[in-house]
């Protein structure tokens, strides 16, 4: 049994992690960690646990954890992580780091769009973007794994094809996204207060927002820079991440050449759903599931692609894709504990 550790057990994404691994018949969880919950049990801050885990919070420090687990999750604000880990945390264990510190390849940039200075940069050396359905490869070899952003994971699948067989103009590229309020997390926040964010939706952090750089890193490479628009928007729903993207094609390709494309691309992908002519992406076909399901059209008028993608943002877009990454990094079959059918919301 692979022995697994959460650092911010407590937190959304922590949570969905702990109902992943708790059912993992490859792991077994040996410690959580949250500050605010120190020695209560895990079912008295999420009562969805009572009965099903005994565990309690500990305020163990990275160190410590690392020495008792195979590997370690890491589901804190950004900023917290890269103080902490160091490379001699990762002889004793693999990392999987929820947050936003081992995404970016550049300190430079990660210190522009964050606004907190890198706590070790030396490991972004080493660390490997854990977006499993490009970057298998590189994932099985690493210890280290910076496990994509929700909007990122959504608006990268939906738009890798294309861009990486060099059908749209790489400039031309517009991501409008939309989040349920969980994305945001648990902690308390003006903004996600039930009075402030029902009955509206509101876009955010306009061409400003720190997913930006990361989405434009996974689909440049060394033949095309890739320079987006993206706009968040936050709307009133739990869960789950809509990404429209427009893009305009660089000849006058056919729906069958594009859906050739994303075939050659996804068809041996568990979990990237390519939809059937005419049916587009929603939110609730994919809630409690790892899949991202993607489909597009043509808009013959104006020459441009429309793209639509959606994931559940706290498991194809955190916890699953992080369990995702386990499995890759032990040599398990990938989908192992993440075979969840979506739940219908009725
Ligand atoms: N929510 C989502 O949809 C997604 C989130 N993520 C990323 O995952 C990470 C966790 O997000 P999420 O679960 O939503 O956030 P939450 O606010 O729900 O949880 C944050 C967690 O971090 C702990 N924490 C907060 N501040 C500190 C601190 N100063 N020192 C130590 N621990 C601290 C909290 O523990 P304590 O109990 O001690 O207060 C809590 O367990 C973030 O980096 C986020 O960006 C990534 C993709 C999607
Ligand atoms: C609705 C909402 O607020 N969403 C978060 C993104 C969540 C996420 O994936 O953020 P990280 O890159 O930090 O992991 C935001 O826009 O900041």
């Amino acid at each position: 049994m692979i022995k697994a550790g959460i650092i911010g057990a407590s937190g959304y994404a922590g949570q969905e992690l702990m109902r992943l691994l708790v059912q993992h018949p490859e792991c077994e969880i040996e410690a959580i960690t949250s500050k605010t919950y120190k020695d209560k049990s895990f079912h008295q801050i999420y009562g969805n646990f009572m009965g099903i885990t005994s565990k309690s919070c500990q305020a163990l420090d990275m160190a410590h954890m690392a020495k008792e687990v195979d590997v370690l999750f890491i589901a804190l604000p950004h900023g917290i992580a890269s103080n902490q880990l160091t490379a001699s945390i990762l002889k004793d264990t693999k990392v999987i780091d929820l947050g936003a510190d081992y995404r970016l390849k550049s300190q430079a940039t990660y210190e522009k769009w964050y606004g907190v200075s890198h706590g070790s940069p030396d490991l972004l050396k080493q660390a490997v973007y854990g977006l499993c359905e490009l970057n298998r490869d590189a994932i099985k070899q690493s210890t280290l794994i910076g496990n994509p952003g929700c909007y990122t994971t959504c608006s990268i699948l939906t738009l890798a094809p294309l861009v990486k067989e060099k059908m749209i103009d790489v400039t031309s590229i517009i991501i409008d996204a939309k989040s349920g309020v969980s994305g945001a997390g648990r902690a308390l926040h003006l903004g996600t207060h039930f009075t402030e964010c029902n009955e509206t939706i509101k876009a955010y952090k306009i061409a400003a927002h720190r997913h930006t750089p990361e989405i434009e890193q996974a689909l440049s490479d060394d033949e095309q820079e890739v320079t987006l628009s993206f706009t968040p928007h936050l709307v009133p729903m739990n869960r789950g991440i809509l990404v429209t993207a427009y893009a305009k094609l660089l000849k006058g390709y056919t729906y069958d050449d594009i859906k050739a494309v994303y075939e050659q691309y996804y068809h041996e992908e568990k979990f990237v759903r390519l939809l059937p002519q005419g049916i587009f992406p929603e939110t609730k076909w994919v809630k409690g599931s790892n899949y991202c399901d993607i489909n597009f059209e043509i808009d013959e008028r104006t020459g441009r692609i429309i793209l639509l993608g959606a994931i559940d943002n706290l498991i194809k877009g955190a916890a699953g894709q992080a369990v995702q990454n386990m499995n890759i990094l032990f040599g398990l079959e990938e989908d192992t504990g993440i075979n969840m059918i979506p739940a219908f919301p009725i």
